[in-house]
């Protein structure tokens, strides 16, 4: 296993430092991530700190500060929060706007270190987020082919996924979109296209961020099913998502964030009922 501060952990190092090895469904495979006691911490440097009040006197105040370079706000955007993932579960992330699930995927992905706490990771984490980069000067289909290799497949398996690919994501269902520049592609189809193109290689851990929540009814249907094919092939599957029937049908696991914190880890049927509950029915 590998600890997000650079260094090397083995299952059994996890063990010896005396990780917590929160509850988590027996019937599944050995761990592959392990959240202890993750807490991240954002900085924002050059942001207004808090006026004690509105008005132009207070603005002005406000721009003389930043103009002297201003304080660094912290966003503390988890905290505490531990689990063990294991082989092929899928584990729903939900939760209210701004309450940690994106930043707790970052840092399972090794993008953002914790500010304390670890985060153990057994296989290579791939986050597929809204934001993951493509190129959109780029057509689709140099995409699809950049997108393989840097997923290190070679440009043989490119040849013979393509047009997998291409017919996954629906793009060219309308027309030849594939040609056209990324930067003329919906925001809905380019986060199909980044989708099918991760979806085309097996992962140990797929991190996916919102990207299906983008997708039509059809596409969603393809996306369940591949999701379910990927947790088959031993892999572990997180995904955060606003739509509760997504996560009923494509989890089996669910994360509940609320402002930063895990409130409830559970089966996706019970935690998505509790979700529900809380916000008065969905
Ligand atoms: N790059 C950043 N810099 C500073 N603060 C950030 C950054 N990204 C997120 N935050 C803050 O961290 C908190 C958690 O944000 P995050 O995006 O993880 O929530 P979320 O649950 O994924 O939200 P949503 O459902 O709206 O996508 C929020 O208060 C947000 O404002």
């Amino acid at each position: 296993m590998a600890a997000t501060e650079g260094a090397t952990a083995t299952a059994e190092a996890v063990e010896a430092s005396g990780a917590p090895a929160p509850d988590a469904p027996s019937d599944f495979g050995e761990p592959t991530v392990i959240a202890d006691g993750l807490h991240v911490v954002y900085r924002v440097r050059g942001a207004a700190g808090r006026s004690g009040g509105g008005g132009p006197a207070a603005l002005l105040r406000a721009l003389a500060r930043r103009k002297g370079g201003g304080g660094a706000r912290e966003v503390h955007a988890v905290k505490g929060v531990s689990f063990v993932a294991r082989r092929g579960e899928a584990i729903g992330v939900i939760g209210s706007n701004g309450s940690g699930k994106s930043t707790l995927l970052r840092a399972v992905a090794g993008l953002i270190p914790p500010e304390r706490g670890k985060v153990y990771t057994n296989g290579q984490p791939s986050l597929l987020g809204v934001n993951a980069a493509l190129m959109n000067e780029l057509p689709g289909e140099r995409n699809v082919v950049l997108g393989c290799l840097a997923m290190g497949m070679t440009p043989a398996e490119v040849r013979e996924r393509y047009d997998d690919i291409v017919d996954f994501s629906g793009i060219n269902d309308k027309g030849d979109f594939i040609s056209l520049p990324m930067r003329t592609y919906s925001s809905g189809m380019a986060a199909r296209l980044r989708f099918a193109i991760a979806a085309a290689r097996d992962h140990d851990v797929l991190l996916i961020d919102e990207a299906l929540a983008t997708g039509d009814r059809a596409f969603r249907k393809r996306s369940e099913k591949r999701i379910k094919e990927l947790r088959e092939k031993a892999g572990t599957v997180f995904l955060v998502s606003h739509s509760n029937k997504t996560i009923r049908d494509t989890c089996d696991r669910a994360l509940w964030m609320e402002r930063g914190e895990l409130i409830m880890d559970g089966t996706a049927a019970e935690v998505v009922d509790a979700y529900e509950e809380a916000n008065g029915g969905d």
